[in-house]
């Protein structure tokens, strides 16, 4: 099914200039999911993928370092059909990319519409980097940031802009807190302290509602944006 471009009873001003194609149709969100190396964002991509693929058009725009590693592994796992899927190769600078100089990612996300369009949805990854990564409002429409219970359960109490004012905050791994002493509760509390009312999920991959929440809170974007 795809959303959003029956505009049989829209008006011709009906799809804001911002969210228009050239031909005057919709453009498909574009989310972005960033966060620290190996938190788990192409995991998340992956199931993400698997749980909306039969109910929404959707693609993926991955950027790595020097390889197409993400972009392999979705492949591999066929969590899209080939055509789907692109990979942009970012350099040293991973964050640049996708805040800086995201000309090379407007260009695969506008690819990716004219090729295997209309898509209602655009997952761009960003190449796994620090805390203060985030992504420009001129590539994606909403971001996810990623972070993991392994990765320190002070993370979220320092703060930074992807912890801090990220759409959504994803804290996976939840499985492992036990294995490496992460304090779940304190995450939320600081979690809560410094993005007031934005919304986080706690989900570990390994279980079996894995990306439910997640995905939830994609389609209540994709209601938002074609309302
Ligand atoms: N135990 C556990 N492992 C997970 C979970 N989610 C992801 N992983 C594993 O964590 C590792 C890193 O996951 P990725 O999805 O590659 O992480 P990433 O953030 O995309 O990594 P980079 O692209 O290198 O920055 C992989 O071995 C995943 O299988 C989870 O919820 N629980």
């Amino acid at each position: 099914m795809h959303l959003g471009h029956d505009h049989s009873h829209d008006g011709p001003s009906a799809v804001g200039a911002d969210a228009q194609r050239p031909d005057g149709t919709r453009r498909a969100l574009r989310i972005g999911l960033g966060g620290p190396v190996g938190s788990g964002k192409t995991a998340t991509v992956a199931a993400l993928c698997q749980a909306l693929r039969d109910e929404l058009s959707l693609a993926v725009v991955t950027n790595d370092i020097y390889t197409r590693e993400d972009a392999e592994f979705l492949l591999r796992e066929a969590v899209l059909p080939p055509e789907r899927i692109t990979a942009v190769e970012t350099g040293a600078c991973p964050h640049t990319a996708i805040r800086d100089d995201i000309s090379a990612n407007l260009e695969a996300v506008e690819d990716l519409e004219d090729e295997v369009g209309p898509l209602d949805l655009i997952l761009v990854e960003s190449g796994g980097d620090n805390l203060t990564a985030t992504f420009s409002r001129g590539l994606v429409d909403a971001q996810i940031f990623v972070i993991d219970v392994a990765g320190g359960d002070d993370i979220p109490r320092k703060g930074g802009p992807g912890v801090t004012t990220a759409d959504l905050l994803v804290v996976n791994k939840t499985d492992l807190a036990p294995y490496v002493g992460s304090d779940l509760a304190r995450m939320a509390a600081d979690a809560k302290a410094q993005r007031a009312e934005l919304p986080v999920v706690f989900q570990s991959l390994r279980s079996e509602a894995g990306v439910t929440d997640v995905a939830a809170w994609v389609r209540q974007q994709l209601t938002a944006w074609t309302a």
